[in-house]
């Protein structure tokens, strides 16, 4: 049986536009889901309805084949083991680390809690923190109290919502490798929203890519860069360079070789030093402005250049 299963879920707010479409997604016991989209795809709204916190208008959400109801079906809206992180982390401003992390467990036995926290603490790494308020700590350390205190309720389902945003990337980078490891030890299912490549790609190998409400393309990173199903998808890994002649076919920088005489020719508008490579910007013959990667930086400004590229990776049509 599916772990988590959401099916073809739709949401349209009052007086608006369908924010979710048919959203069908199925998740494994401990898998961990990077889901990607632009500002207003519906992320955010998605998880609200898995959480049990927004009303769907149609579709459902099982947990080990047990509906979660809509908040309006329930006295108490929410799941203790369905736990929600919010970008702006969420937290009590003056109560301590040690009482946030509390919290949520008011009602559970004194010795339980005391285990709990002191657990959770030492797991993110918060123990010389915990007497401080939020404010005296740094985002990241403040990302990590909101997971904390999702964490606290022994949730079996752990659903992010852009929490890293507000980090620097190597702040992030760092969270993201400390939590992923976490992760893996409490064998919980996360589903990981981000509008960030990158951030979903250090998270998981498993991405779900989400536009205007609607899932558009799940798989492995590899598989969607190979195969992207439109454009925002192949848009997505890379800038995209169209190809002339060929209305909605397109080659990527990556994809493209670089030669001092034989070619499409092309001309050398700008140069820009990237830790790999120069990016170049070129203009064809045709009069369509390109990307291209210098790998040995051996082109300058106002250089001839010669282009090749296999047929193979070519992409589209879009
Ligand atoms: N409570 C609400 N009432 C009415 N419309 C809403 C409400 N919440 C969200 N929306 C609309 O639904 C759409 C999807 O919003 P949602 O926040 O789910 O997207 P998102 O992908 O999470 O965006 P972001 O990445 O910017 O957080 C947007 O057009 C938004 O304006």
């Amino acid at each position: 049986m599916t772990y988590l299963k959401l099916d073809k879920i739709q949401k349209i707010y009052e007086n608006g536009q369908p924010v979710l479409k048919e959203f069908s997604l199925n998740l494994e016991r401990g898998q961990v889901v990077s889901l990607i989209g632009e500002s207003g795809s519906g992320k955010s709204t998605l998880l609200r309805i898995v959480a049990g916190l927004e009303n769907r208008n149609a579709g459902e959400v099982y947990l080990e084949g047990l509906r979660i109801v809509n908040p309006k079906e329930k006295l108490v809206p929410g799941y203790d083991e369905i736990q929600l992180v919010y970008q702006d982390y969420h937290l009590y401003p003056n109560s301590t680390v040690e009482e946030n992390i509390t919290r949520p467990l008011l009602l559970y036995d004194k010795n339980y809690k005391e285990k709990r926290v002191k657990s959770i603490l030492k797991l993110l790494g918060l123990e010389k923190f915990k007497d401080k308020l939020p404010r005296q700590l740094s985002g990241g350390q403040q990302q990590k109290v909101a997971i904390g205190k999702a964490l606290s309720l022994e949730p079996q389902v752990l659903l992010l919502d852009e929490p890293f945003s507000s980090l620097d990337t190597i702040q992030r980078r760092e969270l993201i490798a400390e939590l992923r490891g976490m992760f893996a030890t409490l064998e919980v299912t996360v589903l990981f929203v981000t509008h960030d490549l990158d951030d979903a790609l250090q998270m998981s190998n498993d991405l779900v890519l989400v536009q205007h409400g609607k899932l558009i393309q799940k798989g492995h990173p590899e598989e969607i860069f190979s195969k992207p199903r439109n454009l925002y998808a192949a848009k997505l890994f890379s800038h995209l360079n169209p190809i002339p002649y060929q209305q909605q076919y397109f080659i990527r920088p990556s994809d493209i070789q670089l030669f001092k005489s034989t070619g499409v020719p092309a001309k050398v508008k700008e140069s820009q030093y990237l830790v790999h490579y120069n990016q170049l910007t070129v203009q064809l013959g045709t009069g369509e402005i390109w990307k291209v990667e210098d790998k040995k930086r051996e082109f300058g400004l106002g250089q001839k250049i010669y282009l090749k590229w296999d047929e193979g990776k070519v992409v589209g049509p879009f």
